[in-house]
């Protein structure tokens, strides 16, 4: 398709998706890419020289990574003119190179625009939410035992609360659903109707079986010993109770569980290993202490949208903090790779923030491509700069003897440690 503003490099390649959802991935791939508000400015292009510098020494000229500028957030204002916050053509193209990778988008809080990364997954159904967190030798961390600290989260990305349905105190909308709500739904525990503004929260057994099923699929690949549902479905019992209880049937329905002691945990065997992996359930606010007492428990984490969105900040937490965790949105078919952390703005184009967050979501961009070679060396090269304590303002403020790097100079510092 011809783009108005979008620039497709000449000499990059496409990568296919097939009917099966299979990568077929050339040499020269094409790779958009979103720089990201505030911080974004900083961290994407350390991230770009990062990838590059592992790819070039993974594989030397015979491949590369082609970089394609899209634009969202007030990039997109300037480029594209006021109030174009999400181009069309920024959808189309990630739809058509469909790898990419994104910086962090701002969000006004109370008014103003809806979130243009929750925009982004929702419509280009993004519904898995996937972040890893894992613990890198020599981080500072508030833990004893960091490295116990080893969870792969999916998080609901399409719907619950997130989906955006909700009214004003005040406005007519809401005065109408209330007045719906107490006549003709016999609701009569809104404590003060006139003053509340009003949220919906819609949870199904499509996204929660599509979101599962991608969960205990990781856990079967990646030899994990157990998928654990976490939920608040004691309050909340059709949303999240009935995410749990869908979440469980799948589990039986199409990988063959068996109830543990009458369940509801269950028992299923990993068909590539033989080992067994315990499908189990923990409500969200006691899972949120048991992963600081006792992170050992838990390994493949299945949840919703906001339950998902609270956990990832407080496992990276534990980890380094959350300039240090990466995620990836995943459709069937098209994967957007983003830092998990806001657009810090105190910091923006001061070349002071860590951006291992957006490298490490690079290094999960690779791996998805099947550039492992590469992806190991971004590893390699963290994980040496943070033994060598050559490390940004975040953890240097936290270990004793560390050497204060700027963000580029980290990433420097990366490169020379692969
Ligand atoms: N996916 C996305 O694009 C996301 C976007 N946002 C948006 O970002 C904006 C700002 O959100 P806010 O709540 O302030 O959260 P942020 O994640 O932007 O920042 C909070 C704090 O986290 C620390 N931090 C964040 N990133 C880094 C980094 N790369 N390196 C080191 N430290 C880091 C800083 O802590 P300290 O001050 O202690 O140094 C920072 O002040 C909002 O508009 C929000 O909606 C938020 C989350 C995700
Ligand atoms: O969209 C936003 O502004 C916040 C998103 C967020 O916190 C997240 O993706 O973890
Ligand atoms: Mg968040």
């Amino acid at each position: 398709m011809a783009y108005q503003h979008i620039q497709i490099p000449a000499h990059g390649e496409t990568i296919q998706v097939d009917a099966d959802y299979r990568l077929h991935v050339p040499n020269h791939p094409i790779i958009p890419f979103i720089e990201g508000d505030g911080i974004g400015i900083d961290i994407t292009p350390v991230m770009r020289r990062v990838l590059d510098a592992a790819v070039e020494r993974a594989y030397g000229n015979e491949r590369s990574l082609v970089w394609m500028e899209v634009y969202a957030g007030e990039k997109a204002t300037r480029v594209y003119g006021a109030n174009e916050w999400l181009p069309a053509e920024t959808l189309a193209a990630v739809r058509e190179f469909p790898v990419s990778i994104k910086g962090p988008l701002t969000t006004p809080v109370g008014g103003g625009i809806r979130s243009l990364n929750v925009t982004l997954r929702q419509e280009l159904d993004l519904y898995v939410c996937l972040r890893p967190v894992r613990y890198f030798a020599g981080t500072p961390s508030p833990l004893r035992e960091p490295q116990h600290t080893n969870m792969v989260i999916f998080r609901e990305n399409s719907e619950d609360i997130y989906a955006g349905i909700e009214w004003a105190a005040g406005s007519p909308e809401v005065r109408k659903l209330i007045d719906f709500l107490q006549n003709e739904m016999g609701v009569t525990k809104i404590r003060f109707p006139a003053t509340s503004g009003v949220g919906i929260k819609p949870v199904s057994a499509d996204g929660t079986k599509r979101l599962v099923r991608k969960a205990i699929q990781y856990a079967i690949d990646n030899h994990r010993h157990s998928v654990t549902l976490v939920h608040k479905g004691n309050i909340m019992k059709f949303t999240e109770g009935a995410f749990k209880q869908w979440g469980y049937e799948l589990a039986q329905d199409e990988f063959g569980a068996t109830l543990i002691d009458g369940g509801p945990w269950c028992r299923m065997t990993n068909p590539n290993t033989g080992t067994d992996i315990i499908i189990k359930d923990v409500i969200a606010d006691a899972f949120l202490q048991q992963i600081l007492l006792r992170p050992r428990e838990y390994d493949v984490i299945a949840t919703l949208n906001l339950n998902g969105d609270y956990i990832s900040d407080a496992l990276a937490a534990q980890v380094g903090g959350i300039g240090m965790a990466p995620g990836a949105n995943l459709s069937d078919s098209v994967a957007m790779f983003e830092a998990t952390h806001g657009t810090a703005p105190k910091y923006a184009g001061k070349d002071q923030v860590n951006p291992g967050s957006i490298i490490l979501s690079g290094e999960m961009l690779l791996r998805h491509l099947g550039w492992v070679e590469a992806a190991d060396l971004i590893i390699k090269g963290l994980a040496g700069a943070i033994q060598a304590k050559t490390v940004t303002y975040d953890l240097e403020r936290l270990l004793p003897g560390a050497t204060l790097l700027s963000c580029s100079a980290f990433g420097e510092a990366m490169i020379a440690q692969m």
